[in-house]
C-alpha cells in the first residue's frame, strides 16, 4: 500500500471520528501516508482531499459527527461519477481506500472495488441495518440517546397518566425501537420486522389500561405510520389522551459511547491491516464479539435473524 484514503459517507454516526482516528493511527504505525477525503463520495469526485496528521485526530475519539464531513452523493450513483472519483484517486496516487458508512456507502465501496480500487468498508450507521455484523458503529450511542429521551418522556407520562407514541430512527430497520424496549424504554413496540396494525396497538394498550397502567409508551420505527393518524385513531378508539414525539436528529448527535469508540478502534485498525495484506472488496464487522470481515458483495444480501430478540420481547411484555 502506497497511499491510503479514508472517507465517511451517508448519515453521520457517533463513533465515525473514533474510526477515523484508528485508521490514521494505524496508518502511521505502519508508515503509510494517509489522506482524508471530505464530504464522502461527493468530496472524492470534487477532489476535496488533504493529508491527515496524527495531531488532527488526537482528540476526536469522543466527538459525535465526522470531522471529515459526509454527504449523500447522487453523482456517485452514476457510472460517470464513479469514473471521476477513480481518476481523482489515481491522480493523487491513492491506491487504497477505507469507506466508513452504512449499507448504501458499502454498496458504493463495492462499486469502486469492481473498478479495480483496493477498498475496505467499515460499518458506520445508527440504523444497525447491516445483517452481516452484530453492531454498526453509532448504534450503541444512539440507543443510549433514545433511552435517555424515553426516560424523560416517561416522567411526564407518569405524572399525567398519558400515552405517548415515540418515533425513533432506523430507516427500514427496527433495531433502535426493539432494543429500546428490551432495555425497558417502552411497553409496546412496532418495527418493520414485526409491524403492528392499528387495531393490535389499541388492543395492547387497552389491556394495559385495564390492568391499571395508565402511562404507556408506544415505540415505533420511522416511516411506518402517519403519527397524527395513529394518534387520532387511538384517541378515538380508547377515549384517552395521546401525544406523539418524533425524536429526530437528536438521535444522530452526541459523544460516542465507550462501546462505539472501542468498536471503531478495532474495526479501523483491522481495515488498515486487511489493506496492508493486499486484501480488497471486504467490509469489517463484529460477530459474537469477534472482529470479522466479509465480501462487500455479500454484506447487503444477508438477512438478520432477529427471532431471539423478538422471543425475548414476548417474555418481557406480558
Ligand atoms: N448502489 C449504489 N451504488 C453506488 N453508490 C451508492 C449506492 N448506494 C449508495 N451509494 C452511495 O453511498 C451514499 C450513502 O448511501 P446512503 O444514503 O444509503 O447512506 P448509508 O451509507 O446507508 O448511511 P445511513 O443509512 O446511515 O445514512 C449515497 O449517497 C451514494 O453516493
Ligand atoms: O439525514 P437525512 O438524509 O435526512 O436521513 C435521515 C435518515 O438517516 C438516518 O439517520 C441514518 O440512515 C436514518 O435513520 C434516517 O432515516
Ligand atoms: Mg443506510
Amino acid at each position: 500500500m502506497k497511499k491510503l484514503g479514508v472517507l465517511t459517507s451517508g448519515g453521520d454516526a457517533p463513533g465515525m471520528n473514533a474510526a477515523i482516528r484508528a485508521v490514521v493511527k494505524a496508518a502511521n504505525h505502519y508508515q503509510v501516508e494517509i489522506m482524508g477525503i471530505q464530504y464522502g463520495f461527493q468530496g472524492l469526485i470534487d477532489g476535496k482531499i488533504h493529508k491527515l496528521t496524527s495531531q488532527e485526530v488526537e482528540d476526536i475519539a469522543d466527538r459525535g459527527g465526522t470531522i471529515l464531513k459526509t454527504s449523500r452523493s447522487l453523482e456517485f450513483m452514476e457510472e460517470i461519477g464513479r469514473e471521476k472519483a477513480l481518476n481523482v484517486l489515481k491522480n493523487l496516487e491513492i491506491d487504497c481506500l477505507i469507506v466508513i458508512g452504512g449499507e448504501g456507502s458499502l454498496k458504493g465501496a463495492e462499486k469502486l472495488h469492481e473498478l479495480g480500487m483496493k477498498v475496505v468498508g467499515i460499518p458506520g450507521t445508527i440504523d444497525n441495518d447491516l445483517a452481516y455484523t452484530d453492531y454498526s458503529i453509532g448504534f450503541d450511542t444512539t440507543l443510549n440517546t433514545v433511552l435517555e429521551c424515553i426516560g424523560k418522556i416517561k416522567d411526564t407520562d407518569y405524572s399525567h397518566d398519558k400515552t405517548t407514541i415515540v418515533e425513533v430512527m432506523g430507516r427500514y430497520c427496527g433495531d433502535l425501537a426493539l432494543y429500546s424496549v428490551l432495555a425497558g424504554g417502552g411497553e409496546i413496540v412496532s418495527t418493520p420486522e414485526k409491524p403492528l396494525d392499528l387495531y393490535s396497538i389499541c388492543s395492547k394498550l387497552s389491556q394495559r389500561i385495564n390492568s391499571g397502567k395508565n402511562d404507556n409508551l408506544v415505540i415505533v420505527t420511522e416511516r411506518m405510520y402517519d403519527l397524527q393518524d395513529l394518534q387520532q385513531y387511538i384517541e378515538k378508539k380508547l377515549n384517552i389522551n395521546v401525544r406523539t414525539t418524533s425524536l429526530g436528529f437528536i438521535q444522530r448527535g452526541g459523544n460516542a459511547s465507550a462501546f462505539d469508540r472501542v468498536l471503531a478502534c478495532k474495526m479501523g485498525v483491522k481495515a488498515v491491516e486487511l489493506l496492508m495484506n493486499g486484501e480488497s472488496g471486504l467490509a469489517v464487522g463484529i460477530k459474537d464479539n469477534k472482529i470479522i470481515y466479509k465480501q462487500l458483495g455479500k454484506v447487503n444480501s444477508e438477512i438478520a435473524d432477529k427471532q431471539d430478540n423478538y422471543s425475548l420481547l414476548e417474555k418481557l411484555l406480558c
